[in-house]
């Protein structure tokens, strides 16, 4: 709600993400310690397999501090042990990112029960209670998605314990409900493809974008005794098929990248030579056969065995991303409309400045905000004109433009659309939002950040509410999209 009456482009909420990760397609790309994008692959690595850099400073930073632009610090190296694991899957990209944040979750977990994150003044609000706030969906997934997440999961478990993690190591069912709240919760991190492409722009390396990682799972429903810690042989990997997994509200693109040269002594787990150390694949996107496997890891061989693809062109070939790396970052913007419904079990969204530490009112230009007003009237005029609905919308009760705002789909929707999923990230605050179709504000997204802005001006004791869809669709497209990616049913009168 808010606590005082908002101007419409008033910042209300500024906050680093919680959690993030880059989708697979994008890890070699984007380096994982200052997030900045690059044209072509990056040739420092980590062994694990998942961390891709543009600079030694940037690897032993991620190594100890973890992601710039994380609101939690966990160190690659805590996890490095896991994501070595990881490499060998043809795991649908959804599903990998979101493992990926299952285990940044535990990561956070295990620090706090090690107190090692109480000296991080940033924390000062958040932590791993705060992620157990979010609402968890996992009771909604599909008998199939369920299936396929418990494979995942039992993959990720036997990582666990195969590397030894020093922290608890939960069932797969237990798993499920951290899924359960990425699922509904997480905010797609997108860049515009198309367009003014990067050619001479040099493109992306002059952009950022957030975080990443990824692993890559397959794994089986090999029976998991309830209490057993055992750290036993990995699950055997098996067809996993795709759920699939929205990435809710689109966060803006990218802005310019920083330097990042901490001064940072080096991760022991680091490859320092840069060789490469591939898990090459020799797939084809949608059909399931055995890799090739040239990682020396302990425990490796055992995860790549059998592995299969999932169906679904989620994964690109290096070709394929390095196209749409070359894409340049155009200023699309999120946009929505206004109007709301009171929802769920939302809690009072305060502007912004109650708590300092991870928020922050500021007082920029409202440019982006301007413009999404402008898209969004002309949107609510060609969908009255074009699809004869009966949207009432107005420049008064803007709606989105379809190709500039985000959507929940994912890439395999979004193939000709322009923006691109580039990766997931997953904000406290911001994700408590619900979802209206005549939204009253919109989650911008900069360099290392996502920012809520009113789109229009917000009386005191109004809910706060995004759009999570494109709402350039039909009325009856977009609420089968938010029953089926967001389990509810819209109420909304647009
Ligand atoms: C990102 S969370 C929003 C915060 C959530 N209400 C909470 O209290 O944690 C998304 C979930 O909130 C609920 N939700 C969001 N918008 C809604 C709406 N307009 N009507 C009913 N439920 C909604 C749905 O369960 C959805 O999956």
């Amino acid at each position: 709600m808010a606590s005082k009456k908002l101007l419409r482009e008033e910042e209300i909420l500024d906050s680093e993400a919680y959690l993030n990760t880059i989708l697979p397609s994008w890890k070699k790309r984007i380096c994982r310690g200052c997030f900045a994008a690059h044209s072509s692959r990056l040739s420092i690595k980590c062994q694990c397999n998942q961390a891709w850099y543009c600079s030694e400073a940037c690897r032993e930073s991620h190594a100890r501090t973890g992601t710039a632009g994380a609101q939690c610090p966990i160190p690659h190296m805590l996890v490095c042990p896991v994501l070595s694991f990881f490499g060998g899957s043809k795991c649908d990209a959804d599903m990998e990112s979101v493992l990926h944040m299952c285990l940044d979750v535990l990561a956070l977990q295990h620090l706090e029960n090690q107190s090692q994150l109480a000296g991080v003044q940033r924390l000062a609000a958040l932590g791993h209670a705060d992620f157990l706030l979010l609402q968890d969906h996992s009771g909604d997934f599909n008998k199939e998605d369920r299936r396929d997440w418990m494979k995942a999961l039992t993959f990720l478990e036997g990582a666990l314990r195969k590397a030894a993690w020093p922290g608890e190591c939960p069932q797969p069912q237990d798993l499920l409900h951290i899924v359960g709240r990425i699922a509904a919760n997480n905010f797609g991190i997108y860049r515009t493809r198309g367009g003014n492409v990067a050619a001479g722009r040099q493109g992306v390396a002059a952009q950022k974008a957030s975080l990443g990682g990824s692993p890559e799972a397959e794994q089986t429903p090999e029976a998991q005794t309830p209490g057993d810690s055992g750290c036993s042989a990995l699950p055997h990997p098996s067809s996993i098929s795709v759920p699939k997994l929205p990435a809710w509200p689109l966060a803006q693109p990218v802005a310019a990248q920083d330097s990042c040269d901490q001064d940072l002594s080096s991760c022991q787990s680091l490859d320092t030579t840069g060789k490469e150390h591939a898990h090459a694949s020799n797939g084809t996107m949608g059909s399931s056969q055995a890799r090739q496997h040239d990682c020396e890891h302990d425990g490796c061989e055992a995860l790549v065995q059998n592995l299969s693809i999932s169906k679904g062109p989620d994964r690109m070939d290096d070709e394929q991303s390095g196209t749409a790396a070359q894409t340049a970052q155009e200023d699309s913007d999120a946009g929505t409309g206004s109007a709301a419904g009171t929802h769920g079990s939302h809690r009072d969204l305060e502007p912004a400045s109650e708590h300092p530490d991870q928020q922050k009112l500021l007082s920029t230009e409202a440019a982006v905000p301007s413009r999404m007003l402008d898209q969004a009237a002309a949107e609510g005029d060609r969908q009255t004109e074009e699809q004869g609905t009966k949207d009432t919308a107005s420049a008064d009760e803007p709606v989105v433009s379809a190709a500039a705002n985000g959507t929940s789909h994912d890439l395999r929707d979004r193939a000709t659309a322009l923006e691109e999923l580039i990766g997931r990230e997953l904000y406290v605050r911001a994700s408590l939002l619900n979802h209206s179709c005549r939204p009253n504000c919109v989650v911008v997204r900069s360099m290392t950040s996502g920012s809520v802005r009113a789109l229009r001006d917000i009386e005191e004791g109004e809910e706060l509410t995004i759009s999570y869809i494109d709402l350039g669709l039909p009325p009856s497209a977009r609420g089968d999209e938010l029953r089926k990616n967001f389990f509810f049913e819209c109420t909304c009168d647009r």
